[in-house]
């Protein structure tokens, strides 16, 4: 089983000990200061295909103990060319009912409610996510930064299930949507550095591309996510709520962050 936790004596600051690639290089997520960009007008806007899924198609939303994760299809992927990516799962990271800031990561220091991750692999060169992780061409993350304000009802598509992944290893099957509606209007514009995976393994395997516009949910959708999810199982006596389930930030390096706008 993972022994990993972010807090406390597994916690993040132990990582490395179980997990190498952790204390390593090219570490996600990073605290992305606008003054250090540069421009790469080769950026072009991120093509979705296949994100409209069927209400006939059902997805399994889970609890993974350290998230809330939904499955997605691989006909789904994207296109940042040369490569396309196939989609794998969507997961969340998030603060505390009393600190509703959790996102992974930063603009200019200043960390959002919470962010949430589409996980692709590159099914030009893998057959399959698992063959992809440890790859440092293997995947690609799409991180969308997540406000408190409006309500919205794309999130609601698989909010409303979520009493039922209550504790660790509680899964349910809920109806395709448009995934592509969880997303920001813009995506041509956007962050890319070459990163890694936020949890361990932590591999250096992920081309991050982060959204520049937060997307917006309600003071209740964040208190359902924030609150509603325990990482225990549900017949351990003292159960441990979830929340805070996100990574500092990473040293940067000299790593160079790319930007598809000017202004
Ligand atoms: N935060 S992340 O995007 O770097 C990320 C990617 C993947 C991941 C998943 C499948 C294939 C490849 C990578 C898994 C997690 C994860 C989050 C919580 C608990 C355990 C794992 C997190
Ligand atoms: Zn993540």
């Amino acid at each position: 089983a993972d022994k990993w936790t972010y807090n406390g004596p597994e916690g993040e600051h132990h990582w490395s000990r179980h997990y190498p690639f952790c204390g390593g290089a090219f570490q996600s997520p990073i605290d992305i200061q606008t003054d250090l960009l540069r421009f790469d007008p080769t950026l072009r806007p991120i093509e979705l295909h296949d994100y409209n899924l069927s209400a006939n198609e059902h997805l399994t939303l889970g609890n993974n103990g350290h998230s809330v994760q939904l499955s997605l299809p691989s006909r789904m992927f994207l296109s940042s060319p040369p490569h396309r990516y196939s989609a794998a799962q969507l997961h969340f990271h998030w603060g505390s009912t009393s600190t509703p800031t959790g996102s992974e990561h930063l603009v200019n220091g200043k960390r959002f409610a919470a962010e949430m991750h589409i996980v692709h692999f590159n099914s030009d060169k893998y057959a399959n996510v698992s063959m992809a992780v440890d790859k440092s061409d293997g995947l690609a993350v799409l991180g969308v930064l997540v406000e408190v304000g409006e309500f919205n009802p794309a999130f609601d598509q698989f909010l409303k299930f979520i009493n039922g992944i209550k504790y660790r290893n509680q899964r349910v099957k809920v109806p395709g949507f448009n995934i592509r509606s969880l997303l920001p209007a813009r995506l041509d514009e956007y962050y890319r550095y070459d990163g890694s995976l936020t949890t361990p393994p932590c591999y250096p395997s992920v081309l991050w591309t982060l959204f520049r516009s937060p997307i917006q949910i309600s003071p209740k959708q964040f208190l359902s996510l924030a609150s509603a999810v325990y990482s225990s199982r549900a017949q351990e006596s003292n159960s441990v709520p979830m929340n805070g389930n996100y990574r500092r930030p990473q040293l940067a390096d000299h790593r160079v962050v790319l930007v598809s706008f000017q202004e």
